[in-house]
């Protein structure tokens, strides 16, 4: 049995770090492990301009703990009235990697999202496209209509397929993928196209939302799936295709709004992401191809360099705390009070 794990210092190519007093411990665990993150713009108000994610991107340098390299890779969050030359002022400021489309009320602060993709943004796009500058994508469609569970499939067919024909050079993200037709698309589709997966999808099925009763902590957007799913999505992480790769989607959320009448989605995974990762590719044989799902793909992808120190884990249980002081918020985080069997050094 492997007892020591030493892999190329890992980027999180999807996290939330929030804002303000909070924002300040939840970096710590993200720095601790990686050396870059994706920061979604999912603030409130949230992060529509450059200027926005310069300011933001000086906050987060500001709040790292000292002698930290860590690199914020930063967002901009497109709306309905994204202007082609805020695009273009993106990949200028070399500092704005993506854009994310949030379909208006699909997750946590979406709001400002965008109503019709195709309609509204197809300027916008054909300048992403023409830049470079990937589309990141929460991938559900909204309609009331269609079954929460459904709702990342019937995205597929409805949004991901139309864009990707009209927008053939779009580098394009499908964010934490949660369904086997998911990872068939995105296995299938062009080299452009590329798809994050989060610990709790691969670890998790849509029982862990109801064992013993209703469990919180346990939702997140998009919704956990059947075991179908979880194992399609395992498969294609471990499958050494480089169009898979590791995104958090980390996302705090205060104690008492998740556990409450209408709770938050999202999952803390942060203090144990790269180990939560581990347990993951062990559970099929598969950590020799931990490293390029976490430490290569991403970077490949976004066509930035790879790092060169390393990371390592050593097999050795630990008890995750029941919940984190986060500024002035209590976080539970994903596996609280459970037995992690990898730990960082
Ligand atoms: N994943 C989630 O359930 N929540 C995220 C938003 C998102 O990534 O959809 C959040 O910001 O809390
Ligand atoms: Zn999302
Ligand atoms: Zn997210």
């Amino acid at each position: 049995m492997t007892q020591q794990l030493t892999l190329t210092r890992p980027d999180d190519w999807h996290l939330h770090l929030r804002d303000g007093l909070a924002m300040r411990d939840v970096l710590q665990d993200t720095a601790r492990q990686f050396g870059r993150a994706i920061v979604m713009p999912n603030l409130k108000p949230p992060v529509t301009s450059v200027e926005l994610a310069g300011a933001y991107r000086e906050r987060i340098l500001a709040a790292l703990p000292a002698g930290s390299r860590f690199e914020p890779l930063m967002v901009l969050y497109l709306t309905d009235l994204t202007s082609p030359a805020e695009v273009v002022k993106a990949k200028q400021s070399g500092f704005v990697k993506a854009i994310k489309l949030y379909p208006a009320g699909a997750t946590t602060n979406s709001d400002s999202g965008v109503t019709d993709l195709l309609g509204k943004c197809a300027t916008v796009l054909a300048e992403m496209e023409k830049q470079g500058l990937p589309l990141l994508v929460h991938g559900e469609v909204t309609d009331g209509e269609v079954d929460v569970f459904d709702r990342e499939a019937v995205f597929i067919d409805r949004v991901m397929i139309p864009l990707t024909r009209q927008f053939p050079g779009l580098k394009v993200v499908f964010e934490h993928i949660t369904t086997k037709q998911a990872a068939q698309f995105v296995m299938a589709a062009p080299d452009n196209i590329g798809a994050t997966l989060t610990p709790q999808h691969l670890l998790m099925n849509r029982n862990a939302l109801f064992i013993g009763g209703v469990r919180p902590h346990h939702y997140c957007l998009p919704v956990l799936k059947r075991e179908e799913h979880r194992v399609a999505l395992l498969t294609a992480a471990t499958s050494g295709s480089p169009k898979f790769f590791l995104g958090t989607d980390s996302a705090p959320h205060a104690k008492h709004t998740k556990e409450a009448a209408c709770g938050c989605a999202g999952i803390y995974s942060a203090h144990a992401a790269i180990e939560l990762y581990a347990e993951a590719f062990e559970s099929v044989d598969a950590l020799d191809k931990l490293e390029a799902f976490a430490s290569f793909n991403g970077a490949d992808f976004y066509e930035l360099p790879r790092h060169t120190d390393t990371i390592t884990l050593a097999r050795e249980s630990w008890t995750v705390p029941a919940e984190y002081q986060f500024g002035d918020s209590t976080v539970v985080p994903l596996r609280a009070g459970e037995i992690i069997s990898w730990k960082m050094r």
